[in-house]
């Protein structure tokens, strides 16, 4: 049970690119942070997306109006440390109940040392990004001045250009899910991998090789996988290169590819289509999807704020769209002509999310 007293509230500010100021109240650590705004729609599943390497780099905005109700748990987690940059918030639960909590959301942010303020009008907040687009921010518990600021802001990054998954993949080689037998070998370029994506496919019975990011074609080939995964990812797409060579590499093999999120997008780098940087992005757990070749939608888990053009897909030759997004007709899903690769924008593990979009692992595990 985590309890909030009057005396224990600390003012913290939020200040935008554009010079939008808000002030509010200080959570988890005191201190300042700095980032590319974002906003998540999902009404559960905080723990997950605080988690998820792809939001590396980001000030998140959770658009429901309570975080935290029920607490922390330390296998709820899809890394092994919170990896947005900040958190904004309209309220934060003074209590929590779940029988299985670890922690409270409170403490568990303050044991990751992530700076976070709430009190702010959230709604107000996002109808703005809705509206403006997508920008940088910084949040504070410690400045207060809007100048200085306004100084640390400047010098952070775009996310436009930014190559990060290099920062956060794994440093080792390792191994996950069953070791003699099945012969599932899977060779994952880990570009910030979510842990439920390898656990989706282990528990097909595939023998997954984790590797660093930037590990080459040849080096994985070593392993002699069956097939290739190129995973979820924080940055810009476009800043990648070295994965686009890997992913080119594998499709000439003749090897089947399954890419999600990052790793589509890289798919769709490899046959020679751009990417571009969305206007405010997709985050949330229920954006429909009409997968082409099935004729049916699923409600899908999304977190991207780059995506593929649509105008290079519906020009090309090599690449045809399986999946679109009904709420605002952007690809969601491609197929190589002539391979056995395919790749989609959303994340069919969800974890938060509906599990309607599993059956794209066993269509992968299928082409092994
Ligand atoms: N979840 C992801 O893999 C995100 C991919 C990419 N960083 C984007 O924001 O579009």
């Amino acid at each position: 049970m985590s309890m909030h007293t009057d005396e224990m509230i600390k003012p913290a500010v939020l200040l935008l690119e554009d010079g939008t100021f808000y002030k509010g109240k200080a959570f988890g650590k005191t201190g300042t942070a700095a980032g590319e705004i974002c906003f998540n729609t999902g009404m559960t599943g905080y723990q997950e997306v605080f988690t998820d390497p792809s939001y590396t780099g980001q000030v998140l905005i959770m658009n429901n109006c309570y975080i935290g109700n029920y607490g922390t748990r330390n296998i709820d987690t899809e890394s092994d440390s919170i990896k947005i940059r900040g958190l904004i918030c309209k309220n934060i639960a003074r209590h929590y109940s779940r029988q299985q909590a670890d922690a409270s959301l409170d403490d568990y942010i303050k044991d990751n040392g992530l700076v976070g303020i709430y009190d702010v009008d959230t709604r107000a907040l996002v109808t703005h990004i809705r509206s403006k687009g997508a920008m940088n921010c910084i949040i504070s518990s410690e400045i207060f001045d809007r100048d200085q600021l306004q100084q640390l802001l400047k010098q952070v990054p775009s996310m436009d250009g930014l190559e990060l998954s290099s920062t956060i993949s794994t440093r080792q080689v390792y191994d996950v899910g069953e070791e003699a037998g099945t012969g599932l070998r899977i060779a994952v370029l880990d570009l910030g991998v979510k842990r439920n994506i390898l656990h989706c496919l282990a528990e097909r019975g595939a023998h997954l090789r984790v590797y660093p990011a930037k590990t080459s074609f040849e080096e994985m080939e070593k392993f002699q996988p069956r097939g290739y995964f190129i995973s979820n990812g924080p940055g810009d797409p476009a800043a990648m290169d070295y994965a686009v060579e890997t992913v080119k590499a594998a499709l000439d093999a003749e090897k089947p590819l399954f890419g999600i999120c990052l790793g589509h997008q890289l798919l769709a780098r490899a046959n020679d289509i751009p990417t571009f940087k969305m206007h405010h992005g997709h985050r949330g757990l229920n954006h429909p999807v009409k997968n082409l070749l099935s004729g049916r939608s699923e409600i899908t888990t999304q977190n991207h704020g780059f995506g593929v053009d649509p105008k290079a897909i519906a020009q090309s030759s090599r690449v045809e769209v399986t999946h679109v997004n009904l709420n605002d007709q952007s690809i969601e899903g491609i197929r190589v002509k002539g391979k056995k690769a395919f790749s989609v924008q959303y994340h069919p593990e969800s974890t938060p999310g509906p599990y309607d979009s599993r059956y794209l692992f066993d269509e992968f595990i299928s082409m092994l």
